[in-house]
């Protein structure tokens, strides 16, 4: 079975090069971006032996929903750049796999469209929401009220972006706006009244750096779904979404996206999971490639991660086959690497196992 690295190298043969570099890229000279792999080459595995590691089970529970193992997609946006069945592809592939699809809110297909054709593979699809909360709270209430009718079972707010990282790969390409055709669905205005007609418009995103825990407090009061932060890199933060009711922290430096220079997740994990003490699930992403990656990542205190560019390699590759081929290679790449660390269940990995 050929590695993420190879659907990468089809991926990029096929896609537009601007397109492949806003995927591929990362913010300014792309250190993180280039950290978040290098980072699990350095951590070496410490196997546990003559434990019985058949009738392995690599099923978790997150917050209510049930995935068949501890690996997610991640947000990200605009999938329809990398394949014109874009997000409907996605949702399929990650229903098959009976994994959480982690819905970016930049998708450039309609939640409510995305919902449908996960459920035309299983009746109850695990989708959870990603939310960049927008200045204007009303309308982001009604995207709240739309992803929740469509079924979503989680949201998680995007704290890592009060502004959005420089990625110069984009500046030099120019790719500051979606081709023709393409919008960002989840913000169409229905029947919005802008000139008179009964046309609908679509809102652009924006970033909004006056967001603080008020602003969370001000979600949890509007959904009863368990919210969830992304973007956390320090001790304190965690501990303060703790303290504020979150329902579980993602740490993430948004694939290297944002601000630049920041550690690796999995370099930090330690100190968050510490600091979370088992208080809410904790959620990681970035770089994770192999099984060992993932290994490693639940080792030191993850119960799930989160993958962002392999989905991507795999659907501009093929599509919701080239998802699900994604999806089922980390599969077997992590089961293999269970069992020769010794474990049967994603709960059984422990830090002892991973030494630096
Ligand atoms: C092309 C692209 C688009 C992304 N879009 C979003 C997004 O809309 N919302 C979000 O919270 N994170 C977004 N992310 C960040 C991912 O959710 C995730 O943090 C990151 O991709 C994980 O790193 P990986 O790509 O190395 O797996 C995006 C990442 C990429 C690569
Ligand atoms: C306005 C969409 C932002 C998507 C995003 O988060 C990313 O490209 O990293």
């Amino acid at each position: 079975m050929p590695a993420v690295a190879e659907f990468e190298a089809t991926a990029r043969e096929r896609l537009d090069p601007a397109h492949y570099d806003y995927f591929a890229g990362g913010a300014q000279e792309e250190i993180t971006l280039r950290e978040n792999e290098e980072a699990y080459k350095r951590l070496r595995l410490i196997p546990r032996v003559l434990r019985g590691s058949d009738k392995r089970d690599l099923s978790v529970e997150l917050l209510g929903t049930p995935s068949s193992m501890p690996i997610l997609v991640a947000p990200t946006a605009f999938h329809r750049l990398a394949h014109p069945d874009g997000e409907l592809a996605t949702a399929r592939a990650a229903a098959r796999a009976g994994t959480i699809m982690i819905v970016s809110m930049a998708s450039t297909t309609a939640i409510e469209d995305i919902a449908a054709a996960a459920r035309e593979v299983t009746p109850d699809p695990g989708l959870w929401f990603q939310l960049y909360l927008q200045p204007d709270l009303e309308f982001t209430e009604a995207i709240v009220r739309r992803a929740e009718n469509a079924g979503v079972k989680a949201f998680v707010v995007t704290v890592d972006s009060p502004v959005l990282g420089r990625r110069e790969r984009d500046d030099r390409n120019a790719f500051h706006d979606l081709p023709a055709g393409l919008f960002v669905e989840n913000l169409r205005n229905i029947g919005e009244n802008r000139s008179g007609g009964n046309t609908s418009h679509v809102r652009e995103i924006v970033m909004s750096a006056g967001l603080n825990w008020d602003h969370i407090a001000w979600l949890r009061s509007k959904t009863k779904l368990p919210v969830l932060i992304k973007g956390v890199l320090h001790a304190e933060d965690a501990r303060l979404a703790v303290h504020h009711g979150v329902a579980g922290v993602v740490v993430s430096n948004h694939g290297g996206r944002q601000l630049d220079t920041v550690p690796a997740t999995i370099d930090v994990l330690p100190e968050i999971a510490a600091a979370v003490g088992g208080a809410v699930p904790v959620l990681l992403d970035g770089g994770i490639r192999r099984g060992t990656d993932v290994v490693k990542a639940l080792a030191l205190g993850a119960d799930a991660v989160g993958v962002g560019r392999p989905v991507v390699w795999g659907l501009a590759a093929g599509g919701r086959e080239g998802v699900s081929a994604v999806l089922d290679l980390l599969r077997a790449d992590f089961d293999q690497a269970l069992a020769l660390c010794g474990g049967r269940h994603p709960a059984d990995l422990t830090p002892d196992q991973v030494r630096r």
